[in-house]
């Protein structure tokens, strides 16, 4: 399937996105960048609000968050779904109205819920009895009714990665549904005069591509839902998307929430995508730097994109300044980093004639890269570039060794 972001065009060989070339991005901005097409990016948080123009949709701020991308939540009418006092942070600097704003995390700290609370935040999914007290503390200190919704773990095997399964009896995260607690969380909440039940939430994995663990999830929270006379579920995230053109296209967000919906009549739900709207969207640019025999060395690596080494991801990548015709061969493109696992993209058919200074661009780089970036081997991190409408502005700037040297007292 296409898995280049909407308005890609190959102009004489060269990668165009927003209507800017590769190569005058290059050279403004440097290499390695993130590059956002923003048409892109709105055109799928559209697509989740047309499929459930009904409930709410919060956008995992986890997969990538900005303030310029706060901005475009709201203008939306998305709301937000914050993990730590950082994203909450970055919220707030982006003009997100609290009350929009969903808080998850299952060790939330006690400041955190405090600023949390105090900002007027809209809801805080709890996910532990500690939390539950912690909250209710400070709620009531604050002289505040909290809106809370309870994480539910609901014994559902998503199919995806271990690391990023979520939904199973045996996790970190909610009240498992199996064992009873669930039931018990909903009782401690609804004795606590300073929160309010507001719903129920579960959230089953990440990258997942088949609807049935998101069906089976669905039933079980209604029936859940049923039995306690709550009347709101927001069913997570977790839709995946293809990394490289061999990959089957997965379910779109109507077909999700078709399935959802099956499941849940007469429940208000919401959704929480992440990686269904900031992945797709963005395209990592790096530049060549050697070629030696089968490697091909860029200018970035696993401290910009570590899903490779983490999960065993599979990226695609395209040279993106120029044509060739040279016959293919396969390399692998590794990064700058010191350790053999800095891996890219294994075995790709590039054109033989490839040559330090040509830029290669992966696409499906913009969830849980710049937002898991980091400065191994002291790498700065890229910046994010937003291109539109024939122009590029930076939404996220380049780091600079000044910025990590300024860690030092
Ligand atoms: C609670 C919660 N909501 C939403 C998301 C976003 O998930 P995704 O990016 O897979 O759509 C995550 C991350 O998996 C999450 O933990
Ligand atoms: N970091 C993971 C996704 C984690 C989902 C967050 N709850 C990935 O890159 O696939």
């Amino acid at each position: 399937m296409d898995i280049w972001p909407q308005t890609t065009a190959w102009t004489g060989g060269q990668l165009h996105l927003g209507g800017v070339g590769a190569v005058e991005l290059a050279e403004v901005y440097g290499t390695p960048a993130y590059l956002l097409d923003e048409a892109d990016f709105r055109a799928r948080a559209q697509a989740w609000l047309d499929a459930l123009p009904d409930g709410d949709v919060h956008y995992g701020g986890k997969a990538f968050l900005c303030p310029e991308v706060v901005r475009w939540l709201d203008e939306l009418g998305l709301s937000l779904d914050v993990c730590t006092g950082g994203e909450m942070a970055v919220a707030r600097a982006g003009g997100m109205p609290p009350g929009r704003v969903v808080f998850h995390g299952n060790n939330k700290s006690p400041a955190e819920l405090r600023r949390a609370v105090e900002w007027g935040i809209g809801c805080v999914v709890v996910d532990s009895f500690t939390e539950i007290d912690r909250l209710a503390a400070v709620a009531a200190e604050l002289g505040v009714r909290q809106r809370v919704m309870i994480r539910v773990t609901p014994g559902v095997d998503p199919r995806t990665h271990a690391a990023i399964a979520t939904g199973g009896e045996d996790s970190k995260f909610g009240f498992s549904l199996a064992a009873g607690l669930a039931d018990r969380a909903v009782a401690r909440v609804a004795a606590e005069p300073s929160l309010e039940l507001y719903g129920l939430h579960s959230h089953i994995g990440s990258q997942i591509v088949e609807l049935e663990a998101f069906g089976l999830a669905a039933a079980r929270m209604a029936e859940f839902a049923a039995s306690t006379g709550v009347t709101r579920l927001d069913l997570g995230g977790g839709l995946g998307v293809a990394y490289t053109p061999g990959d089957p296209a997965p379910p779109t967000p109507a077909e999700l929430l078709a399935v959802l919906r099956k499941e849940t009549e007469g429940l208000r739900l919401a959704v929480e995508p992440g990686r269904s709207i900031a992945g797709p969207s963005t395209v990592a640019l790096y530049e060549v730097g050697t070629v030696k025999g089968r490697y091909v060395s860029v200018d970035g690596g696993m401290s910009d994109n570590p899903r490779p080494g983490m999960y065993g991801a599979a990226y695609t990548a395209a040279l993106a300044n120029r044509r060739s015709d040279a016959p293919l061969s396969e390399v692998t493109v590794v990064g700058k980093h010191c350790e053999s696992g800095d891996v890219l993209v294994r075995d790709l058919p590039l054109p033989s004639d490839l040559r330090p200074g040509d830029l290669l661009a992966v696409p499906v780089s913009g969830a849980y890269q710049r937002s898991m970036a980091g400065n191994y081997n002291h790498v700065p991190r890229p910046p994010v570039v937003a291109v539109a409408d024939g122009s590029a502005r930076v939404i996220v700037r380049r780091e600079s060794e000044d910025d990590l040297l300024r860690l030092y007292p």
